[in-house]
């Protein structure tokens, strides 16, 4: 059984004083949730001090990005390790905005997996096509191609530690979200992936979130989705209400009184 992942990216938002305060209301609000697990991506800057505050919570902190070297001459770059040593268990990894506004490519999202994963971090690596793309009938080779080089070399026992989250670009901060069917078709296309490239049981255990717009009045017809395993929010995980509602989602019908 997969558990459920809600995970808030905040992007860049929040001053430290700011995030602290999020993050002590997210504290206080979700202190009980055992449903879901929770991650929370705070800008590098707040990682310390959030990590300090979500000590003995459900919150696990994500960074929002990491270079592929231990140490060295890297200025402006964070090893997986300095993450770890901030209090980040997992690194998000291949964000849209990475790969548009800075160039990232396939390849070099594949280096910092790999560097991540050999240190410890747990990855959750974001793959989507963008508008032009999906209007092209491009949409499942670029998702093929993204899994096959995003994931060159790692083992079906690293994917234990891999979460996707399946971003379609043109559903990014722009209210306009994936209908769920539209969705369920990609994470299933991704779960027929991870059979073909690892296996049956990879693809059965691997969590693929949505990510794209998610807001507390859809989110429960994303979860009733059997091949969505949670959600990646950016905007609606700025404001601990929208947050707060979007982790205690009410569980779909199908489920109700199991
Ligand atoms: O990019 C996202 C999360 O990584 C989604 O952002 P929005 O929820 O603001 O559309």
């Amino acid at each position: 059984m997969r558990k459920p992942l809600i995970a808030g990216n905040w992007k860049l938002h929040k001053t430290l004083a700011e995030a602290q305060e999020l993050a002590r209301t997210l504290k206080d609000k979700l202190q009980d949730e055992q449903r879901c697990e929770l991650v929370i991506a705070p800008p590098f800057t707040a990682l310390a001090a959030v990590a300090e505050i979500c000590r003995d919570s459900p919150l696990q902190l994500a960074g929002q990005n990491c270079y592929p070297a231990t140490e060295g001459a890297f200025t402006g770059e964070l090893s997986p390790t300095l993450l770890q040593d901030a209090g980040c268990h997992y690194v998000i990894l291949g964000h849209s905005e990475r790969r548009q506004l800075l160039g990232e490519t396939d390849t070099f999202i594949n280096a910092k997996v790999q560097a991540a994963l050999a240190a410890g971090l747990k990855v959750i690596l974001c793959v989507g096509e963008n508008l032009a793309q999906r209007e092209d009938g491009e949409l499942f080779d670029v998702i093929a191609t993204q899994m096959r080089l995003g994931l060159a070399e790692i083992t079906s026992a690293q994917m234990a530690e891999v979460v996707i989250a399946y971003e379609p670009v043109w559903a990014i901060g722009t209210g306009r979200t994936a209908s769920a069917d539209q969705a369920a078709e990609v994470h299933a296309f991704i779960r027929g992936l991870l059979q073909g490239q690892f296996s049956s049981e990879v693809s059965e255990s691997t969590r693929i979130l949505y990510g794209g717009s998610v807001k507390p009045d859809n989110i429960s017809s994303l979860m009733a989705e059997p091949d969505i395993d949670g959600a990646l929010v950016g905007g609606a995980s700025l404001d601990s209400a929208s947050f707060v509602a979007i982790a205690h989602y009410p569980r779909p019908l199908r489920l109700a009184g199991q």
